[in-house]
């Protein structure tokens, strides 16, 4: 095969093959690319000048930068789990056979990963090769995202979204600069997410600009496959929706696990947040009824949904067809909302999801239009509905009646609840409406009847576990307090998670550090560990974190070592008081060593081979340094 440099790779027209390059062909010459020098300036911390090194090549570089990724080091994180019978790894396997049949001579290795770049295949005949991408550990079970690795074919095309190829020394680590590859991403037919990557690699000195074309063929074969073994699923939800869109004249939304089908008109009622509500009424276990839906811009519609049975599988419904009728349009006797939600002293973050629960929450005060607010734990429930009293009623009497205190004495509970109500100004708060047993809640929902023209604003708050997606029969309580009390709500309104708003956390942050009353910061590496965290505890986890990571820090800024363990790894289970310690010390051998698992292994006295399984079962992910 050629040997070819990038600043070869251009096609007969003098451009480069994704048509940003300069030409190197004769003529009025642009300056060559130089992506040696280019790097070795990048990695300085020197200007690059454009007419070195391409354009998609250099913002990658950026973002290694941005991720911490360390130039000199491969630190791809580990994990074998791999369902060898998935719908990309069926689709993929017959391409995968005919490509490596055709290239069996040649040194090049063929590479099919998950969406996140995690190598799931390696083919290759050649035995350097494979010695040596065992060695760069491009190999099945590892991780190849950019954020681990930095520039390279499957993690710059996973980020991209388009197929990209990397030659030598365009990657951003020194150990893959005598490799070149090009990946293609290969998306679901049906809904255009990307589902996994194919790649081709080879020795930097045999690279060739034939490997973009035929991983981009490739991919589209295999696109193609999956199209064809399209699980029956999505097909009866298409079908389906196909139907449904000749007969009626609604708008009209259908929903499996995984996909979202919405016709023009549903698209144009519909925002983010009202694809979750969508998602939990067709997760209600009596099925979608006829109901009425406030959406998050302020219009309301009348919400028809029926179930579609799978005919392959029988058990769960295939998918949920929603039909979306509009009732009114925003009511222009109304005040006017202000088109920005005002900020709330002591409410951090301005991520749109918030600032819509805040603009949601504030018109319903307003207008003492009774609500009912859920939303996981700690999401800041009741510290948003406080500050909204406080901003819509200074002065007004807020009353809060937590049915976590109702223990023994409901009667008293209900007598206390029945006073705020008649009160007939100013707010209640009903907290942890969840903890209610149906009995009580029978009296309350009776004693929300007897005082519903009451003057002021009632907000009950609903603590509710992760959210339940159709088809996973996520289990509610069969005496779910709620539905019997739901009709006296005009309104509700759902407090996102924080790992649905993550863009809220440095603020958040910001202002737990400054109400403890110090004067610290967080470093770079402790905010970006904070950002990825799963937080299933949300804003009161955080809080609980900030705390942890003060007591412990050692310096006069907030490291990532010093943010609890138990942060820095996402466990599939609950783990054991045992578990937990064994995963404790893990995440402190790693930090102690900095990430690297073998002395972080043997200081331990377990294997490098144990480490690693450890490190998957307990999900640790410290970050780039330590993958
Ligand atoms: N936007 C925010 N800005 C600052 N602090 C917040 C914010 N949201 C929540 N908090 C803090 O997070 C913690 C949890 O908030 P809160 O008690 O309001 O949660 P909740 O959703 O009502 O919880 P639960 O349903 O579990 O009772 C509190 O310490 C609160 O001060």
């Amino acid at each position: 095969m050629e040997h070819l440099e990038p600043a070869h790779l251009t096609d007969a027209t003098g451009h480069a093959p994704d048509g940003t390059g300069p030409s190197a062909l004769p003529g009025p010459h642009p300056p060559r690319l130089d992506p040696v020098h280019a790097r070795t300036l990048f990695l300085e911390g020197e200007s690059v000048p454009p007419t070195e090194v391409r354009a998609p090549i250099l913002t990658s570089w950026q973002r290694s930068r941005f991720w911490g990724v360390d130039a000199d080091r491969i630190q791809a994180p580990y994990n074998a789990d791999f369902d060898p019978h998935s719908r990309l790894a069926t689709a993929a396997r017959p391409v995968l056979d005919r490509l490596a049949d055709a290239l069996q001579d040649t040194p090049m290795a063929l590479i099919l990963t998950d969406s996140k770049g995690r190598v799931r295949e390696r083919r290759t005949g050649d035995r350097a090769l494979h010695r040596h991408l065992d060695d760069i550990c491009l190999a099945p079970g590892f991780s190849y995202a950019e954020e681990y690795v930095g520039t390279n074919g499957i993690g710059t095309a996973a980020e991209d979204g388009r197929t990209a190829h990397v030659f030598g020394s365009e990657h951003f680590s020194e150990r893959l600069q005598r490799v070149s590859c090009a990946a293609a991403p290969i998306r679901n037919p049906v809904s255009g997410r990307v589902v996994g990557l194919i790649d081709l690699t080879s020795w930097q000195r045999t690279a060739s600009p034939l490997m973009t074309a035929l991983v981009s063929e490739a991919a589209a074969d295999i696109e193609e496959r999956l199209l064809d073994i399209g699980s029956e699923r999505e097909r009866a939800a298409f079908r389906a929706f196909l139907t449904s869109r000749q007969h009626s004249r609604r708008a009209l939304v259908t929903l499996t696990d995984g996909l979202l089908l919405a016709d023009a008109a549903a698209t144009e009622l519909l925002g983010p947040d009202d694809h979750r509500r969508l998602r939990e009424l067709a997760a209600d276990p009596s099925g979608p009824r006829e109901q009425r839906l406030l959406l998050s811009d302020g219009r309301t519609v009348q919400v028809r949904g029926r179930q579609v049975a799978d005919t392959a599988n029988g058990k769960d419904p295939a998918a949920y067809l929603i039909e979306l009728r509009l009732v009114t349009e925003p009511d222009e006797t109304a005040p006017r909302i202000p088109a920005r939600p005002p900020r709330l002293p002591g409410i951090a973050g301005t991520s749109p999801a918030l600032r819509g629960v805040v603009q949601q929450l504030v018109r319903h005060c307003e207008q003492g239009r009774w609500t009912l607010v859920d939303g996981e734990v700690g999401t800041g429930k009741h510290e948003l509905v406080r500050a909204v009293h406080r901003h819509v009623a200074p002065g007004e009497p807020y009353a809060v009646h937590d049915a976590a205190e109702v223990r023994g004495g409901a009667a008293d509970w209900l007598r206390a609840v029945f006073r705020s109500l008649a009160e007939d100004r100013g707010t209640v708060v009903l907290r942890h409406l969840d903890m209610l047993s149906a009995t009580v809640a029978g009296q309350l929902d009776a004693l929300l009847r007897s005082t519903a023209g009451r003057a002021g604003w009632v907000a009950a708050l609903l603590t509710r576990e992760g959210p339940a997606l159709p088809g996973t029969g996520a289990p509610r309580r069969a005496d779910d307090p709620v539905h019997a009390l739901r009709a006296r709500f005009g309104a509700q309104v759902t407090v996102p998670p924080l790992r649905h708003r993550t863009a809220d956390i440095p603020a958040l942050v910001a202002a737990v550090i400054a109400r403890q009353g110090t004067d610290v910061t967080c470093t770079e590496g402790a905010l970006r560990a904070l950002s990825r965290a799963p937080w299933p505890g949300n804003v009161r986890q955080l809080v609980g974190s900030l705390r942890y990571a003060e007591a412990h820090r050692t310096g006069p800024l907030i490291e990532e070592s010093d943010l609890p363990p138990s942060l820095l790894s996402q466990s599939q289970h609950p783990l054991s008081a045992w578990e937990s310690t064994e995963r404790d010390l893990i995440v402190q051998a790693l930090l102690d060593h900095g990430g690297d698992k073998a002395r972080a292994a043997k200081a331990l006295g377990i294997s490098r081979a144990t480490i690693y399984r450890k490190i998957a079962a307990y999900g640790i992910r410290l970050g780039p340094e330590t993958g």
